[in-house]
């Protein structure tokens, strides 16, 4: 579904994307695991469009998205759930889930399958962003997501900072979007057993470069682990 190709990103001098090229395949998950600074978020700014990169190509569906924007790139079928959440803490769980409206042009409704995957938004409809906690500020950020009805889920560590009861109804939600919709799920962790228990494939990120890639299994291997220990 996805096809990254030979793809170089820089900040200024700052070489953060090193040839990377990624296949992440249809009504997949697949997980790009990497240590602190290694050029996770720079491949999924990438890839949503919020960072231009220098050298290669990203095809959806084997389009090359070129210099589109990230609100055309939400219309071509790509969700995004951005690392932080950046859930908007004055504006009320059912506010913030209609910011996900912005790029739509039409269907502006939140899918029945936003409330029964996270029951806990519509209990909370008419709280602040900011007064959820953490796992359910991620779970609503899963939400806003959805609302655009993406073929294509993107998610930069979802996990980070969440207790692990959420955690486990995070990537339970994500199974189930694969299994019962058929979405293709593409995201970045440091959390490895989140990823063995969920990825069908993986890769590994080191210092922009991808140095592994393969099939969910390999994560045990003792080569691959060790380009995840610092
Ligand atoms: N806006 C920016 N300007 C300059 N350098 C940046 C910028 N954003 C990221 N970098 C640098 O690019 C490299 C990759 O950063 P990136 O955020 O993609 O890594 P990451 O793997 O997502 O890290 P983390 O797990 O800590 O979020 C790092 O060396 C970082 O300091």
């Amino acid at each position: 579904m996805l096809t990254i190709s030979n793809v170089d990103l820089y900040y200024g001098a700052a070489h953060a994307l090193k040839n990377v090229s990624l296949e992440v395949k249809t009504g997949e998950i697949t997980c790009v695991l990497g240590r602190n600074g290694v050029g996770k978020t720079s491949l999924l700014r990438a890839i949503v469009g919020q960072q231009p990169i220098r050298r290669g190509s990203i095809l959806l569906d084997d389009e090359p998205l070129g210099k589109a924007a990230p609100y055309a790139r939400i219309r071509k079928g790509i969700g995004f759930v951005p690392q932080g959440r950046e859930i908007f803490p004055l504006l009320t769980v059912r506010e913030n889930l209609e910011t996900g409206f912005a790029p739509l042009k039409s269907d502006r409704t939140v899918p029945d399958h936003v409330y029964e995957l996270f029951p806990v938004l519509k209990d909370m409809l008419s709280r602040r962003g900011g007064d959820l906690s953490g796992g359910q500020q991620q779970q609503l950020a899963i939400g806003r997501a959805l609302v655009t009805r993406p073929r294509l889920l993107v998610l930069d560590e979802p996990t980070e900072g969440i207790q692990p009861s959420i955690i486990k109804d995070i990537g339970r939600a994500i199974r189930y979007l694969r299994d019962e919709f058929g979405m293709t799920i593409l995201l970045v962790e440091q959390y490895l057993d989140f990823c063995r228990e969920l990825a069908d494939q993986i890769a590994i990120l080191d210092r922009g470069e991808v140095v592994h890639r393969g099939v969910a299994g390999d994560l045990d291997r003792d080569d691959v682990r060790r380009h995840l220990t610092v």
